[in-house]
């Protein structure tokens, strides 16, 4: 039994089932699980305190045999994702059941996936595999749903399967990493489609929804971690670890909790603003390794930084931020005269020190302090754990760190996300491109109207906070972007940031 309770993780379509599957791997090996679900004992002994640690039983059941099985289901129209996970290496951690497959896929079209949950007993066999898994809980804290917007199958079944979930288990969280179209790297034309409707569908039943990109991640395994040209094996692993340091304070015992409840309870002032953007630093390159040692402060710093992010806004210093959620973990800095050979002590990262760094980077002293709402007057929610980062063996480009921190930030930026689809959808729809594609999945012309309004309804929730923190700020708002009185200063200018008429 886990103290901390349990999560389930819920992986729809090609991109959740092959970050999942990233993820899972890492799991496995910050915990010392073997590919066939059993637990290494020699590498238990070797952690030393980490033995007594069973706090990751709130992700992965223990059979009678001794079997170590993940929390999760893994579920893809398109019967490939389910034969790949089955011919592979790690086929022996998951119950064979927990990962379904079907006839093909939702062809990209959000309706055809809609229709595929409904009429092809998609959403029935996730609710039944979903209540095989909570039967194996005690105390259920809640749900991961991973999925991507631009696919069918992720934005369609992902849908119908949330919907299902929220009715179901309306007191439990449920926390979606989205993978959210970016703009460049989309797979398909009609994406902005999916992705206003999963936007609008989506919106009242899920808890937070944890943005990130392709672009962005793009961006940090290219100039981080040297990658001349990345691909999706090396965006997965990023996102994994991301995931991986999101979660680690579930996994671990804590120095300073930060239960899921805790997690979304500062982290989502109101419904209307949940969908907080998420950083990973340190990230360095391989060549690295053993060059840099980092303090709170400067983990901090990086935390907060656009290179650090892993969506694609811009004007970050320009944004309010609403709140933050910073999770911390690892062991001491390694000063290169105090390596582990010469008598080096592992000192775990420190919570006085995180709260300092915090407070400096928020009291305008540091060189580019945060601005938070003016009503906000804490604004973070801090969780430590004293166990050093993993990277996975067949990882070759991330240095391993002692130390690592992923920062949730509920910040006004991610407004940019929303008017970039949001603009792109608009044009398609003006001249009803692709759109008889989506009626003859079962969709219809009102609901085209439907999303667009809904989705233009949460950018003007953005719009009028940022109108709010101007004038609290006595600032002066002008209709698109925020100017200050004295000097003109743009608070929200910059390309496809503003918002579409
Ligand atoms: N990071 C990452 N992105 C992916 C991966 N696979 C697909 N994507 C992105 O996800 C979006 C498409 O979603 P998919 O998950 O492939 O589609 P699907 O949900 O399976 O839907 P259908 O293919 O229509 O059944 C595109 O923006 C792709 O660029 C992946 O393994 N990693």
């Amino acid at each position: 039994m886990s103290s901390h309770g349990e999560c389930i993780t819920i992986h729809i379509g090609q991109a959740g089932c092959q970050i999942g599957r990233d993820c899972w791997e890492l799991f496995c090996h910050e915990h010392c699980v073997k590919q066939d679900g059993t637990r290494d004992k020699m590498e238990v002994s070797a952690l030393g305190a980490e033995q007594e640690d069973t706090t990751y039983s709130s992700f992965f059941s223990e059979t009678h045999a001794g079997q170590h099985v993940p929390r999760s289901i893994f579920v893809d129209t398109d019967p490939s994702t389910r034969d790949e996970i089955l011919a592979s290496d790690w086929r022996k951690l998951f119950h064979p059941e927990s990962i379904l497959g079907y006839k093909q896929d939702c062809k990209n079209i959000f309706f055809e996936g809609r229709f595929m949950a409904a009429h092809c007993k998609i959403k029935e066999d996730v609710m039944d595999r979903v209540r095989l898994a909570v039967d194996l809980c005690s105390n259920l804290q809640g749900f991961f749903v991973l999925h991507s917007f631009g696919g069918g199958t992720g934005s369609g079944v992902g849908c119908e399967v949330l919907h299902d979930l929220h009715e179901a288990f309306d007191k439990k969280v449920i926390f979606q990493p989205v993978l959210y179209p970016s703009h460049r790297f989309s797979s398909s034309i009609v994406e902005p489609y999916n992705c206003i409707f999963s936007t609008f569908y989506m919106r009242d039943v899920v808890d937070v929804s944890l943005m990130l990109d392709n672009e962005a991640t793009y961006r940090v395994c290219e100039t981080n971690l040297n990658i001349k040209s990345p691909h999706f094996t090396h965006v997965n692993r990023l996102i994994a670890q991301t995931i991986s340091a999101c979660t680690t304070s579930l996994r671990f015992e804590t120095q300073l909790h930060a239960t899921l409840v805790e997690i979304v309870t500062n982290l989502v002032p109101t419904q209307h603003f949940r969908y907080p953007m998420v950083s990973l630093a340190p990230v360095r390159a391989k060549a690295k390794e053993d060059h840099e040692c980092f303090s709170e402060q400067e983990i901090v710093t990086e935390l907060f930084e656009s290179k650090s992010v892993l969506c694609d806004v811009t004007h970050l210093k320009q944004n309010r931020y609403l709140a933050s959620v910073v999770l911390l973990r690892g062991v001491g800095s390694r000063p290169k005269t105090e390596r582990a050979s010469e008598g080096y002590t592992e000192q775990p990262v420190e919570a006085n020190h995180v709260i300092t760094a915090l407070h400096t980077l928020k009291d305008g002293t540091h060189r580019s302090p945060l601005k938070f709402a003016p009503w906000v007057s804490s604004g973070f929610k801090v969780g430590l754990v004293g166990v050093a980062p993993t990277i996975v063996p067949a990882d070759t480009h991330m240095a391993k760190t002692g130390r690592q921190g992923a920062m949730l930030g509920n910040s006004t930026a991610v407004r940019q996300l929303f008017v970039r689809q949001y603009t792109k959808y608009l044009k398609l729809f003006y001249r009803r491109a692709y759109v008889w594609q989506f009626i003859e999945a079962n969709g219809e012309i009102d609901l085209f109207y439907e999303a667009r309004e809904g989705v233009r309804d949460i950018i003007g929730h953005y719009e009028e906070l940022l109108r709010q923190c101007a004038q609290a700020e006595n600032e002066r708002y002008d209709g698109n972007t925020i100017v200050k009185v004295e000097g003109m200063t743009s608070l929200v200018g910059g390309a496809g940031t503003g918002r579409p008429s």
